[in-house]
């Protein structure tokens, strides 16, 4: 495990219908070379052998960049290859029963959509990350509920890394991160890029820069 919570940056997630399997992993290693400072194993499909191998590898990429990989949904899965932890929604496990899954060192991110007073049960729980939107059209799930950037901002006294996501492109992220956003989670605008490597610079950069653009 890296077990490395990354204080701000690109949080890049993989898509199974975006990516297929064969350009997945070199998809990912395209992005951590553009800075992606963690990654999220995202796949809905039933076939837990397959989703065990692409996660294994995604893993040893993750691993080569010394940067955490998440899995999406199946706390099982993360226990069984070792990943740096899960990724859980309302409709998931809860971040208690990850914990003790997984143990203290994992990382344990939650879906607060616009809900503060969800994140403020949250983040006095198992919580390592609360995270907040959609905050723009979503290709990849539009039926998520909207947020509005004021929440990021509100968000800011509960102390924990404040992960933005839902239909960010390099050009909407800056009102994000202004907002307060630590980290910007991004499937679409980062994977359907023709340089996908270029455009995970681009949002890096942001960071350095403070958003000032
Ligand atoms: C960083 C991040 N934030 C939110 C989600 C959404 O989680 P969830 O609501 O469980 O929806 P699915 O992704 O499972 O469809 C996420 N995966 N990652
Ligand atoms: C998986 C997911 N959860 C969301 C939420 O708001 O909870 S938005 C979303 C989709 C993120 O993909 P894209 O960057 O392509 O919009
Ligand atoms: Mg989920």
């Amino acid at each position: 495990m890296t077990e490395r919570m990354p204080g701000q940056g690109l949080y890049a997630i993989t898509d199974s219908q975006l990516l297929p399997d064969d350009r997945i992993v070199d998809a990912v290693e395209q992005a951590l070379a553009g800075g992606a400072v963690m990654v999220q194993y995202r796949d809905k499909r039933p076939d837990d052998e397959l989703r065990r191998s692409i996660a294994e590898q995604l893993l040893a990429a993750c691993q080569r960049w010394g940067r955490p990989l998440i899995v999406n949904d199946d706390v099982a899965l993360a226990r069984q290859i070792g990943a740096d932890g899960v990724h859980l929604g309302l409709e998931d496990s809860t971040p208690e029963e990850a914990r003790e899954q997984l143990g203290p060192g994992a990382i344990i991110g939650v879906t607060c959509h616009d809900d503060l007073e969800r994140a403020r049960e949250q983040a006095s729980g198992s919580a390592d990350y609360l995270a907040f939107g959609r905050f723009f059209p979503s290709a990849t799930k539009g039926s998520a509920p909207s947020a509005s950037a004021d929440v990021l901002g509100q968000a800011g006294a509960l102390g924990l890394p404040r992960v933005a996501i839902g239909g960010i492109t390099t050009d909407n992220a800056p009102s994000l991160i202004r907002a307060g956003a630590d980290l910007i989670a991004v499937i679409h605008g980062l994977f359907s890029t023709q340089d996908i490597e270029a455009t995970a610079r681009e949002f890096t950069q942001l960071f350095a820069t403070g958003a000032s653009s």
